[in-house]
């Protein structure tokens, strides 16, 4: 048996298309681009590409795109006081400070700066409560991704098991509660999970997000599975997934690649949720699930 693939660069193609024909009406509408601010701090070779790939994502969706480079040494308060200027800047509709941030930056008090609803990346306390009590927000960008891509493959996710492979804030966490909001039953793992190959394996959705090139065997899964990798490891071989991507292939139903699966939906649900925030902003109708 050989799983599909799920094609994650040509679905956040298809995404950033439909918000790129929503930007149009918008534009009409509000007489203004949604506005999208990104700031990097330092030179990190990855986060520049990526803020790099936010820019022209941004640009080619018809929205404005506000690039801020600080250097790598710049003192916490100066960062805080860019933050505060885009918080009161009405052409600004979403804030992202890129991460990682430097050691002499305090990340939780970047993310709590920034005023909740710009927050497109969904980082905030209160974007984290409001998707914990189902209350609309803005929800991190790279688990709505895997949620789209999960739907688009099985469709209904009522009742199925998933288990979700580290808790972190940006992923796990997030990705926990938007299964539970589908009502699958869900297992969060860890580095201290005991047996982490048998919680694996009752798993019909399987989210490994740790950080561990290929940690989760082909071996350990349950036949059918739908594998969702959001790992990004670079290791003397290339670029790996923290799923074992052949022997995953040879099991499960359906596995993301690395690359090609779920970083590309990274940067189109951040586009997703920065005309959300614009449509909010300016009293226009929003209709989530056109995106
Ligand atoms: N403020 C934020 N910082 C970071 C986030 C985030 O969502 N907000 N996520 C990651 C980095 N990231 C976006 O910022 C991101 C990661 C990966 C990809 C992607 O398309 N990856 C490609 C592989 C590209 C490569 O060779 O590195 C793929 O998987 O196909 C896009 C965006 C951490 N920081």
């Amino acid at each position: 048996m050989s799983a599909q693939i799920i094609d994650g660069k040509a679905f956040a193609a298809r995404l950033r298309a439909r918000i790129g024909e929503q930007v149009v009406p918008f534009r009409a509408a509000a007489g203004r681009a949604p506005g999208l601010a990104v700031v990097l701090v330092g030179e990190d070779p990855a986060s520049a590409v990526y803020v790099r790939s936010k820019g022209k994502a941004t640009r080619a969706a018809g929205m404005e795109s506000f690039e801020h480079r600080l250097p790598a040494d710049v003192g916490q308060d100066a960062l805080l006081a860019l933050i505060d200027t885009l918080n009161a800047d009405p052409a600004v509709d979403g804030i992202l400070v890129q991460l990682p941030l430097p050691a002499q930056i305090d990340e939780r008090a970047v993310t709590t700066r920034i005023d909740p609803d710009k927050d497109v990346d969904g980082f905030h306390p209160v974007n984290a409560g409001r998707l914990a009590t189902g209350i609309d927000g803005f929800v991190p960008c790279t688990p709505y991704g895997c949620l789209m891509l999960l739907k688009d493959v099985l469709g209904d996710l009522s009742g199925l098991d998933a288990v979700v492979i580290g808790r972190s804030n940006i992923v796990g966490k997030p990705m926990a509660q938007l299964l539970i909001g589908e009502s699958c039953t869900v297992t969060v793992a860890h580095s201290r999970t005991r047996d982490l190959a048998s919680v694996v394996a009752r798993a019909d959705i399987v989210v490994a997000a740790v950080g561990r090139p290929e940690l989760v065997r082909g071996e350990w899964l349950k036949p059918g599975a739908c594998v969702i990798d959001v790992g990004i490891n670079r290791t003397e071989t290339g670029l790996v997934g923290d799923v074992d991507f052949a022997g995953a292939m040879s099991v499960a139903g359906a596995v993301t690649p690395v690359p090609g699966g779920v970083g590309p939906m990274t940067i189109a649900c951040l586009l997703r949720n920065t005309l959300l925030s614009a449509q909010r902003r300016e009293g226009l109708p929003v209709d989530e699930r056109a995106l």
